[in-house]
């Protein structure tokens, strides 16, 4: 079995959309390879495409970013691609919009197939649907904060009135209001980074890709701009696309993350899957760490309902948080009764909570890897 056969089909993992999904695309990419070298596209199909990535490198010369890659992202919905240096992350995020060009495979954003676009519509999905947000700000020095935040509505030829006008919006809606007329040297670098966010909302478009966009800001000003980002992400409900190495950023980010590793995919699943559930020892490592009752909900730790359970507990639903719920069922004598759209789907009982916080407090070496997992369904 191959990783991607553990993962769940793109079709079936539904997700739970933050945002509105008004204004936003979804993508679609399937089959999609990256490889780096000579004759490249001759290695798709033959033995060779399926050599690990050193083994490939050794044989041939060529270099795998990106091998295989299929996942749908849903409109509206924030999709977190993670994984170690090297996993093919920045690949992948540049041929979404051929910003690097596919060996192979094909890339939609909303109706539009990317990889069948010219040259000519190429240029005008990234003008006007697809907005980057780097690491590296890339802000004209010379430009006021309003001109910069209004350079790519000059560049698509709006009048200089109205494109001051959105650009004023667009200022305003990322906390930079009274900032319009400082240059970027003036700004420190978290705010800089807000620049960058007006910058890729101001023309409106349907996506945002962000290519690990907070890894140079310091540990407070990085919690901020997350922040920032599921604000904006409430406020304007576009499609996102979030590259990070930072499992805790995936974790609070996304609807959905996708694992990579050696530029495949290890696993596509919500925060509480990926935690609950991983689907090898290379996930189960990278969250081995993380504070469960934070992420695992209610699904992960209730057990079917029996015909002499208590019908006077707590009632919550399947999605809530171990940690939020925790407090209401310990104080309570009876189990919490779990209740999706009116039905009871499961009871949670005190020491089901206690494992998963009790786990946490354990050192690493302690924990049993995927608390509760046996228990969901
Ligand atoms: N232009 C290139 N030529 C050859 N190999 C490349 C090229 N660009 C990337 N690679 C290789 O492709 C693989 C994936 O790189 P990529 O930069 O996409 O990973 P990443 O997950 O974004 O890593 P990082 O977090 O360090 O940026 C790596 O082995 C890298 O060395």
């Amino acid at each position: 079995m191959t990783a991607t056969d553990a993962r769940p089909s793109p079709e079936t993992s539904g997700p739970a959309v933050r945002g509105s999904g008004s204004g936003s695309a979804g993508l679609e990419v399937r089959n999609l390879w990256k490889i780096f070298g000579p004759r490249a596209d001759k290695i798709i199909g033959t033995p060779d495409a399926v050599l690990s990535r050193a083994d490939l490198k050794a044989k041939t010369g060529c270099v795998v970013g990106v091998k295989d890659v299929s996942f749908d992202v849903h409109p509206g919905e924030v999709f977190v691609v993670m994984g170690l240096s090297g996993s093919g992350k920045s690949t992948l995020v540049r041929c979404l919009t051929r910003l690097i060009e596919p060996t192979h495979g094909t890339v939609r954003i909303g109706d539009d197939e990317v990889t069948s676009c010219s040259e000519a519509q190429l240029r005008e999905l990234r003008r006007t649907q697809v907005s980057m947000v780097f690491q590296h700000f890339g802000l004209l020095p010379h430009k006021q904060v309003i001109d910069n935040v209004a350079y790519g509505l000059e560049v698509r030829g709006l009048g200089k009135k109205e494109r001051r006008a959105k650009a004023a919006e667009v200022v305003e809606l990322v906390g930079l209001a009274g900032y319009e007329t400082s240059y970027p040297d003036q700004l420190s670098g978290g705010m800089q980074q807000r620049v960058g966010l007006a910058r890729a909302l101001a023309g409106d478009p349907s996506m945002l890709l962000f290519d690990e966009p907070f890894s140079a800001l310091d540990p407070l000003i990085r919690r901020d701009m997350q922040n920032e980002v599921i604000r904006l992400h409430h406020e304007v409900g576009k499609t996102m696309v979030f590259i990070t190495h930072d499992l805790a950023e995936a974790l609070k980010l996304g609807d959905r993350i996708m694992i990579l590793r050696d530029g495949e995919v290890v696993q596509i699943g919500t925060p509480d899957e990926v935690v609950g559930a991983p689907a090898d020892d290379y996930v189960a490592d990278f969250t081995s760490d993380v504070p469960r009752s934070h992420v695992l909900t209610l699904k992960w730790v209730m057990r079917d309902p029996r015909p002499d359970d208590s019908s006077e507990g707590p009632v919550m639903s399947s999605s809530t948080i171990v940690r939020e719920a925790a407090q209401a069922a310990l104080a309570s004598d009876h189990p919490v009764r779990v209740v999706d759209d009116g039905k009871l789907v499961g009871i949670v009982d005190d020491d089901a909570i206690l494992r998963v916080v009790v786990a946490e407090e354990a050192p690493p070496s302690q924990r049993t890897r995927g608390a509760g997992a046996g228990t969901h369904r």
